[in-house]
């Protein structure tokens, strides 16, 4: 491994090992999607705890960067007709994303038809100066993208590639990846402190919570249909 390699391996350890991230994604076209209430979010989330940020968008990572110091992740998405990878497909996305303020840039790694190969995406987020995630949906995903050179391997699409998606976190996953990968992120529908111990069990470098903290539609929805009659 080279030496500058080595540097921001060690460099990513300090600030986001054993880290809490906060993804503050509020519901698409909501009452809370603006870049001000997601830097309220970012800020809320720095001062309860969360030693890093996931952002979508170039121009709200750059609106959100004045207001808080630790790492944020950044990714852009979109959805494509003729593509099913929704999670930083583009190059010119990484460039906007690094230069808006990003540490560290998440793309959608999965073996599925995409614009670009992950190997140039993963390529320009180094060149940029950046961390690179690999957001996976299976461990051959994450071993690939790890043989690549990502930094930091996460679960986010597992259950998102197809068929009907699960309650649970993919705790199966976690620990799969864990067994072999140095820095493996939890996430994708880890609503709970409970869920963030299991994950951590696990072996999860870091964990990434998202829905449960800010999309107040979804988390209200849980609790008002919990009032359902009861007989
Ligand atoms: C599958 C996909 O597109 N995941 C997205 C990735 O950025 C977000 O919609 C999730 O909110 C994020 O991964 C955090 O997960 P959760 O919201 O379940 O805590």
């Amino acid at each position: 491994m080279s030496v500058d390699k080595q540097r921001r391996l060690r460099r990513l350890d300090e600030v986001m090992a054993g880290r809490l991230v906060v993804s503050c994604q509020p519901v698409d076209d909501g009452p809370l999607d603006s870049h001000d209430v997601v830097s309220r979010f970012a800020m809320a989330a720095v001062m309860g705890g969360a030693g890093a940020v996931r952002i979508e968008g170039a121009a709200r990572v750059a609106a959100v960067r004045p207001f808080i110091s630790v790492p944020v992740i950044g990714i852009v998405k979109y959805d494509l007709d003729d593509s099913p990878v929704r999670i930083t497909p583009f190059l010119d996305d990484v460039a906007a994303l690094i230069a808006a303020g990003a540490d560290i840039v998440a793309v959608d790694a999965t073996a599925r038809a995409r614009p670009v190969p992950v190997a140039d995406l993963l390529a320009a987020i180094h060149a940029g100066g950046a961390w690179a995630m690999a957001d996976c949906s299976s461990s051959e995903d994450a071993l690939a993208a790890h043989a690549l050179g990502f930094d930091i391997v996460g679960t986010t699409l597992s259950g998102y590639t197809g068929g009907e998606v699960p309650q649970e976190p993919d705790y199966a996953l976690i620990s799969t990846l864990a067994a072999t990968l140095p820095r493996v992120m939890a996430e994708g529908r880890i609503h709970t402190p409970e869920q963030v111990v299991q994950a951590r069990q696990a072996g999860a470098w870091a964990v990434t919570v998202g829905t449960a903290i800010t999309r107040t539609e979804l988390v209200t929805q849980w609790f008002a249909e919990a009032m359902a009659p009861q007989a």
